[in-house]
């Protein structure tokens, strides 16, 4: 044992470790082991020596890392790529990734945002009038599978163009879900394995390529005709800085990966905040009153300019986010021994880095009352406002090549990352998640199917934690 190994969480088998008491509920594993072993603690998880640093140093040691000391790729590879395909994302160096990167946040502008507004308000409210379960007065619905359907249906025509999205109502929605299948924590560790799903994942990767591709030539024969403002179009443009324009089994990989993470966040997400609307109906009635006040009582159709005047509406995103964020670990692997600022500890090359940003989001020094779902703490003048570290204008800026990104350090609030990885996509995610509310607000109350205002536990077993299912809610029809 090395004196400036970090603490070693207690446990009595090897390689086991302490997977389990982790896996069953990390916020609790995080919360319990810092009052004993404080913000740094290693634990072994699967054979693996994995150093956790919590709270805003720690997210800030780990997420901006440099490149000779900390590597993802490594880590997230063995799950990723037999998903996404070859040569996206984590199979190819990081200068790569961040290049791919830039080509997908600059298809996401403000013009493409105005023209996903009308497609999303239509995927959502024409799901709710042919929806069965949607039928009559009131009824009352098991939300997250509605919910997964929702958010494929308004990702893929948003982002991904109406071609794929008629695609889906065909062969796609299966080859998805067996492409899906293979996106488990299980493949972590049994990736290789030639388990049933990861044939059938297999031969989904192959055959959603290959969807992709023949669309990518259905729409360069189109031509100057096309003019949906989605991913792909752009992506068929893009040419890396070494004058490679993107190959076309990269363009249809990085849209596996971006369909992948957009479903799987955004529909963890959309369950979480309809489980807490139904969890306050008021709030639901504080929305709708929201809508009337700023955009008339005739509620006339959204579009982008309108999330501006609706504070409400993202609040309820951003809490949601606070509490119930689909990613709970963030892992790097150490390639280098990494002395930890302000302690003594030197964490060894051996060892997994595991960031938890939402150990912050839910520390009592940045926000009062943390445990309380509450979206009014994010308005002004309410008594459970965050204490955040510093305000914004001060953070440290910085490009990794995909744009100017805030290096977060400070920030006790990082649902989506920071530094080189931070996520691309929360602008979309911010606008398709609050059309949903928006839209939904429109046309039902929501409530517990029992009255009260408890809510489901979560499933963290899963890759993106979410609500154990079933999860039920009741709605009601405004008349
Ligand atoms: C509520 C929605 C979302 C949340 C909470 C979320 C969260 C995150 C987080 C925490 C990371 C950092 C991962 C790491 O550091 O290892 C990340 C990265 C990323 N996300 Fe998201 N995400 C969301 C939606 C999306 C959407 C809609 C897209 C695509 C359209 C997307 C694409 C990406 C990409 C490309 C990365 C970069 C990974 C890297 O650089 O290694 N995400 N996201
Ligand atoms: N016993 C037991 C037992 C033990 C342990 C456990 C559970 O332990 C763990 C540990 C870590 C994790 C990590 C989650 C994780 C990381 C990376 C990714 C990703 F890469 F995939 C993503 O970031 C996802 N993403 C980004 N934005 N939106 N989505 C992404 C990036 C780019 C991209 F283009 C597409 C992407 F979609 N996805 C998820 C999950 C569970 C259960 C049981």
């Amino acid at each position: 044992k090395n004196p400036s190994d970090p603490p070693m969480v207690f446990h009595w088998f090897p390689f086991i470790g302490s997977t389990v008491i982790y896996g069953m509920d990390p916020p609790k594993f995080f919360k319990d082991n810092r009052a004993k072993y404080g913000d740094v603690f290693t634990f072994v998880l699967l054979g693996k020596k994995t150093t956790v640093a919590v709270g805003p140093a720690g997210n800030d040691f780990i997420l901006n890392g440099k490149l000779k000391d900390v590597n993802a790729e490594e880590i997230y590879s063995v799950l990723t790529t037999p998903v996404f395909g070859r040569d996206v994302v984590y199979d190819c160096p990081n200068a790569k990734l961040m290049e791919q990167k830039k080509f997908m946040k600059i298809a996401l502008t403000t013009e493409a945002f105005k023209s996903y507004v009308p497609i999303i308000s239509h995927e959502v409210t024409s799901y709710f009038k042919r929806d069965p379960a949607f039928k009559g007065k009131s009824g009352i619905v098991d939300i997250p599978k509605k919910m997964a359907e929702i958010t494929i249906f308004t990702a893929s025509h948003a982002l991904q163009g109406s071609l794929i999205r008629s695609k889906f109502d065909e062969s796609l929605a299966d080859l998805y879900h067996d492409l899906d299948m293979g996106f488990t924590s299980i493949n972590f560790v049994l990736h290789w394995a030639p388990l049933p799903w990861n044939r059938k994942r297999d031969h989904a990767q192959r055959t959603v390529a290959k969807i992709y591709m023949d669309t990518i030539k259905e729409r360069r024969a189109l031509g100057e005709d096309d003019k949906e403002l989605d991913i792909l179009k752009h992506l068929m443009k893009s040419v890396y800085k070494n004058g490679t324009p993107v190959p076309d089994h990269e363009i249809a990989h990085m849209m596996i990966a971006l369909l992948m993470a957009g479903q799987h966040s955004s529909s963890s997400t959309s369950s979480w905040i309809m489980l807490r609307l139904a969890q306050y109906p008021q709030v639901v009635e504080d929305l709708y009153q929201e809508q009337v006040k700023a955009l008339g009582a005739d509620l006339p159709p959204l579009q982008y300019e309108d999330f501006a005047k609706l504070p409400l509406n993202q609040a309820i995103v951003k809490e949601t986010l606070r509490l119930n964020a689909p990613i709970h670990s963030i892992m790097r692997k150490v390639k280098q021994p990494m002395p930890v600022p302000g302690t003594k500890y030197v964490v060894p090359s051996s060892h997994v880095l595991l960031a938890a940003p939402g150990v912050s989001g839910s520390d009592p020094t940045y926000f009062p009352n943390p445990d309380k779902w509450d979206p009014y703490r994010w308005l002004p003048g309410s008594p459970n406002a965050p204490l955040m570290a510093q305000n914004n204008d001060e953070e440290e800026k910085i490009d990794y090549g995909y744009g100017i990104v805030s290096k977060g350090a400070a920030s006790p609030y990082l649902p989506f990352g920071a530094g080189r990885h931070r996520c691309i996509g929360e602008h979309f995610a911010n606008l398709q998640l609050q059309t949903i509310i928006a839209e939904t607000v429109r046309m039902f109350k929501l409530s517990n199917v029992d009255g009260s205002n408890n809510i489901v536990g979560t499933d963290y077993a899963s890759l993106f934690s979410r609500p154990l299912e079933p999860a039920k809610i009741r709605w009601e029809r405004r008349d």
